[in-house]
């Protein structure tokens, strides 16, 4: 396994061309928040417009209008129980989240299917926490016609994708149960130590997290960043492998002052650590 270093930071945040408009940095669609979850894709969104992402849509249960766009009024909303315009817009943007929040109920499955059906071959889709859920117990969801598919579970959702007890989950296992799952695929293994497993890719890992980051919305915080980086730069592993590094550590900064990093904290940060640490 390779260590992810700083320099992944810098070789992957670009500076920005003075030609360039909102356009020119990823059309985003965030899929999740259930009438209960409505902070996880509030979380999710702002960190990807914090991240940089040129414009962010957010398909959520209706409840979730006014705190969404009191928190990050940049956002866009549309209600997820209008399938017309979610189809439309799925197949306008190049990047979907789906999943912080989403839920397990029968109208969750319905948005899955919709979301599965309506994604093509251009366009990269980040599948996280309830959007895994659902897969590991019903695999005709998976959004194969995605050009790339990003996972992000922690060790207990990819015991339910893979059924490999958290103990069994080693390096040669994980790696081996990609090609099971879908082709053009990236696992972002979340735990203490973060790993990044793709096919034909030697894995990745980084050691920079720390306990203050186990808190709630942590992780719906990074697929914001992940989705915000590849509508910026691109879905290659390293795109990746720099939104994973962003995202801990700022965590590991912020914790030295700090008992628990909030992941809104986090987000604050996070056009500054870009600045810093791009291109110039
Ligand atoms: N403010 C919000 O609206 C929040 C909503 N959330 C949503 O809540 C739903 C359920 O997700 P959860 O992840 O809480 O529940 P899960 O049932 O998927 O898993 C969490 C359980 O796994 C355990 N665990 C063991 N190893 C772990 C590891 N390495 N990383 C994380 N957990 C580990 C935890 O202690 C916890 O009991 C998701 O849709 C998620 O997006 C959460 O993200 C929390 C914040
Ligand atoms: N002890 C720890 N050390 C390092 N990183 C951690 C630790 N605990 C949690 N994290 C990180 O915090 C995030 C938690 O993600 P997740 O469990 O999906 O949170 P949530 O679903 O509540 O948003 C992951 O990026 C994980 O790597
Ligand atoms: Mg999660």
């Amino acid at each position: 396994m390779e260590e992810i270093t700083i320099d992944s930071l810098t070789q992957t945040i670009k500076k920005r061309e003075s030609h360039s408009h909102k356009g020119s940095y990823g059309r985003l669609l965030l899929i999740g928040g259930n009438y209960n979850y409505g902070g996880a894709i509030t979380m999710a969104a702002k960190a990807a417009i914090y991240a940089g992402a040129g414009l962010v849509s957010v398909a959520t249960h209706s409840i979730n209008l006014p705190a969404l766009h009191a928190n990050v009024p940049e956002a866009m909303f549309v209600d997820w129980r209008d399938q017309n315009t979610l189809v439309q817009l799925i197949q306008q943007v190049d990047v979907v989240v789906l999943g912080p929040g989403l839920g397990q109920d029968d109208y969750a499955k319905k948005l899955m299917t919709l979301v599965k059906e309506s994604i093509s071959h251009n366009q990269t889709i980040v599948l996280d926490a309830d959007a895994l859920n659902n897969i590991a117990k019903n695999t005709s969801l998976t959004p194969r016609n995605a050009k790339k598919i990003i996972m992000t579970p922690h060790q207990v959702e990819w015991q339910r994708l893979t059924g490999l007890k958290v103990q069994f989950q080693d390096e040669k296992s994980n790696q081996t149960y990609l090609q099971y799952i879908a082709k053009n695929l990236t696992v972002v293994l979340k735990s203490e130590k973060t790993a990044i497993f793709e096919r034909e890719h030697e894995p990745h890992f980084i050691d920079i997290g720390t306990p203050a980051m186990a808190t709630g919305g942590m992780g719906d915080t990074l697929s914001g960043i992940i989705g915000a980086f590849v509508g910026q730069f691109g879905e290659t592993a390293e795109t990746v492998y720099a939104a994973v590094y962003l995202h801990s550590f700022i965590a590991n900064h912020l914790s030295r002052s700090n008992y628990v990093v909030l992941p809104s904290k986090l987000i604050e940060e996070i056009p500054h650590f870009m600045s810093r640490y791009s291109q110039k």
